[in-house]
């Protein structure tokens, strides 16, 4: 625990824990979103839970519900890899101004992503809030390997 702590020293590793937390959080916060709009939206995907509200025809789909669903589904396909590879990242000594550069671009990408999705905005918005998140992680992935490649 103490040699965790010690290694937290790095400023690049405490800045990528706070946004990592910070993106973490916001893709759990897609699955109280969901059941907000089940809740309201009178949708189920389980008869016991239909049945719980006293209706087994609440088991049905939603287009906003599924939607919510599957920006959930695209945080999941991005952010799981930022955390592993901006961890990755992290550890290769990377200047803390360039560092904030690529967390700050892709956790503002995720949050952009979100609003884009949910809210149904017009494309490009949502492609390009994706993009972005995206040239981030690659860009990290990049400079990850050719910092530590070993094969
Ligand atoms: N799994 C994604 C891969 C490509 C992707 O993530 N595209 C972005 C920008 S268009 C997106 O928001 N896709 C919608 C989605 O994943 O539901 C898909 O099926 O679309």
């Amino acid at each position: 625990m103490s040699s965790l702590l010690s290694s937290m020293d790095s400023d690049v590793l405490r800045s990528f824990s706070t946004y990592a937390t910070i993106v973490v959080l916001k893709m759990m916060f897609m699955s109280q979103l969901t059941s907000f709009f089940r809740l309201t939206k009178g949708v189920f995907a389980n008869v016991e839970d239909a049945r719980f509200v006293g209706d087994k025809k609440l088991v049905r789909t939603d287009l906003m519900v599924e939607r919510v669903r599957r920006c959930h589904l695209n945080d999941l396909e991005n952010i799981v890899p930022f955390v592993v590879i901006g961890l990755f990242y992290s550890l290769t000594q990377p200047a803390l101004p360039t560092a904030l550069l690529h967390f700050r671009l892709f956790v503002g990408s995720r949050f952009c992503h979100s609003v884009s999705y949910v809210g149904a905005l017009p494309q490009p918005s949502r492609g390009l809030s994706y993009i972005v998140g995206v040239l981030a992680t690659a860009s990290m992935a990049y400079r990850t390997l050719s910092t530590v490649l070993l094969l």
